[in-house]
């Protein structure tokens, strides 16, 4: 079970609603994922022109967790606007900081990142900072109180999947909260690795929006967080330079 805040859940993976081609796509691949949680940015919410169409229409709200995140930020200040803002459209308290430093690779900015998390905390929200796999960021991060980190395996729908694994198994073997590996993954594989890894969860989102059968990618996903899981769980062995017969010659006589 994961637990982050006052929340729990069964499921290790978080999903990401944008980028389908159409509802019917996202409601199937959010139904076979079994995810409990999906994010989405807050900017995107529907709360001021009902003229508009709800990117959430075919989803069972009362299914899900919602995390949202505050994509559009570029300063603390105004990550905390929208924070309140998803707040105070009913949604939970529980955030996804998201403060982008960089237009182009969409990594987020460290100091803004710090700073926000600090006044959401202040502020009473379940915080939980996307952050660079940059390890004293992270710890900083939970000095702070944040509930969960969340370091991009790579930038945002880049599909690289985990371009910095030294620095994110640094990040998942220090930490004290849980480790939210987010954005950059490609293939279930990376999902499995950062599972195997000891993360204690995955989000992701258009390595499945953008498959060519989303379904099965959103299937195929839910099944790479249960194996990296269970694998992570099981204990893998140890890594050799040379060669160990798989069949032992102790205890065995041959020909007597
Ligand atoms: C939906 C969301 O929160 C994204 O900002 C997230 O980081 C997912 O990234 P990918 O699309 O690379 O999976």
């Amino acid at each position: 079970m994961l637990k982050i805040g006052s929340f729990t859940f069964q499921s290790r993976l978080f999903l990401g609603t944008g980028k389908y081609s159409n509802f019917k796509v996202q409601k199937e691949a959010v139904d076979i994922s079994e995810t409990e949680v999906l994010t989405f940015a807050v900017r995107r919410m529907n709360i001021f022109d009902a003229n508009q169409p709800n990117f959430l229409e075919l989803i069972d709200l009362e299914k899900y967790t919602f995390l949202p995140n505050t994509a559009g930020a570029k300063t603390a200040e105004e990550a905390v606007r929208i924070a309140k803002l998803a707040k105070a459209s009913g949604l939970c308290d529980m955030i996804k900081v998201e403060v982008i430093g960089c237009d182009r690779t969409l990594l987020p900015d460290p100091v803004e990142t710090l700073k926000a998390s600090e006044m959401l905390l202040e502020e009473g929200f379940t915080v939980l900072p996307y952050t660079s796999d940059d390890v004293v960021l992270a710890k900083r991060l939970e000095q702070l109180g944040v509930h969960a980190i969340m370091p991009g395996a790579s930038p945002i729908g880049s599909g690289q999947g985990i371009i910095n694994p030294l620095n994110m198994q640094c990040i998942i073997d220090q930490a004290n909260v849980p480790v939210i590996v987010d954005a950059g993954i490609g293939a279930p594989s990376d999902v499995t690795l950062a599972m195997e890894m000891g993360a204690d969860g995955v989000l992701l989102n258009t390595a499945v929006s953008n498959a060519k059968d989303p379904v099965k990618m959103a299937h195929a996903m839910k099944i790479a967080i249960e194996a990296g899981r269970l694998g992570y769980e099981a204990g893998r062995i140890d890594k050799k330079t040379y060669a160990e017969a798989s069949s032992p010659k102790e205890g065995i006589s041959i020909g007597g």
